[in-house]
């Protein structure tokens, strides 16, 4: 559905020389990414800020031409066959919208139909899905101007799903959303995956959004993928390990130790102890503790996706860094 090879696009920039002088210089947003991605799949795009997520996005979608490399959405070239790629594909970019500011949400709906000439029948029966599980009814006739973020997010998904995208490109959909809203949007997109119908590609700083949404997890840094597989590959490849939290009624005897675990901290006087998992199951770490000790109450912990993305982040600017110094 969607395929990208040694895609790679350079901006000219005007940096500092000196007190005076400007030098032009090349940036590389994206340096050489190739994907492939299957239809149906749910995919997070994720990286630092600067990372080419939105430049990608951007390439995909036909905003801007890339200046190297091949990419094809939908079987079409996306700059070239961009007004055919636009009846294929719904965008959600949080700094454009697609709505009209002084109209009605309802009146912005109608219009889409008109501009996509989507049968009536068609967009009635996406409209009715998506003022139901967007919750849209109480500002279908709101202004788009005086809707919060929260609404106008959600009325922006609806704007880009009225025509029935084969794919759908997010670009951080969450962003600056309260809770309810980020919930609804959340459900919204999971219930969209799970039918299978829509393939979606999403940016986002909130990996609760990836957790909750996509299997697939691609990471780019300094225009680069650098991881490119499941939130448990991620997790496997980084060494995360689960943890075990444990409240005693009194401390460990000195010396304790659980084959398989590493005694990380110890709190409480001794009273609260986590172990890291590292090559015991949660199982048997559990029964070699509560027969060792007397346990008051304990909890395994899952390892924490913020934790191992930001490892992520440092290990690869850190070889960023080491090829940077090795090429100079
Ligand atoms: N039109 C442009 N001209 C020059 N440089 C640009 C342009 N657009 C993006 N860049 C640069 O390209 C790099 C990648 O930008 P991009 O917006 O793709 O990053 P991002 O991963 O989406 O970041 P963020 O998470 O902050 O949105 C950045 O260094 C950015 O400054």
């Amino acid at each position: 559905m969607i395929e990208m090879k040694n895609l790679r696009k350079d901006f000219p920039v005007r940096v500092k020389a000196g007190r005076f002088r400007r030098e032009k210089r090349v940036l590389t947003a994206v340096d050489g990414v190739s994907l492939s991605i299957a239809a149906g799949e749910m995919v997070g795009y994720i990286g630092p800020n600067g990372a080419g997520k939105s430049t990608t996005l951007k390439m995909l979608t036909g905003v801007l031409a890339p200046s190297a490399g091949e990419v094809s959405v939908c079987g079409l070239s996306p700059v070239a066959q961009r007004t055919r790629l636009a009846l294929r594909i719904g965008v959600v970019f949080g700094q454009r919208s697609q709505l009209w500011w002084d109209l009605p949400l309802r009146e912005s709906f109608r219009l889409l139909k008109h501009v996509y000439r989507v049968p009536a029948a068609e967009h009635e029966t996406r409209l009715r899905r998506c003022r139901e599980l967007l919750d849209l009814d109480a500002f279908m006739e709101t202004p788009v101007r005086q809707l919060s973020l929260g609404q106008r997010m959600r009325g922006e998904l609806t704007a880009a799903l009225l025509h029935g995208p084969e794919v759908l490109f997010l670009d951080e959909p969450t962003i600056g959303l309260d809770v309810v809203s980020k919930q609804a949007v959340r459900s919204f997109l999971g219930e969209l995956g799970r039918g299978g119908d829509v393939t979606l590609v999403l940016t986002t700083h909130d990996l609760a959004d990836i957790e909750r949404l996509c299997k697939r997890l691609v990471v780019i840094d300094h225009g680069r993928v650098v991881h490119d597989g499941t939130i448990e590959d991620l997790h496997s490849r980084y060494g995360s390990r689960r943890r075990l939290v444990a409240d005693l009624d009194s401390p460990l005897p000195p010396g304790f130790a659980l084959p398989g675990a590493v005694l990380s901290t110890v709190e409480a006087d001794g009273h609260r102890v986590t172990f890291t998992l590292e090559s015991i199951a949660a199982g048997a770490a559990v029964a070699a503790l509560v027969n060792a000790a007397s346990v008051r109450d304990l909890s395994v912990i899952e390892p924490d996706i913020e934790d191992v993305v930001a490892r992520l982040y440092r290990c690869s600017i850190t070889s960023t860094a080491q090829d940077g110094s090795s090429a100079s």
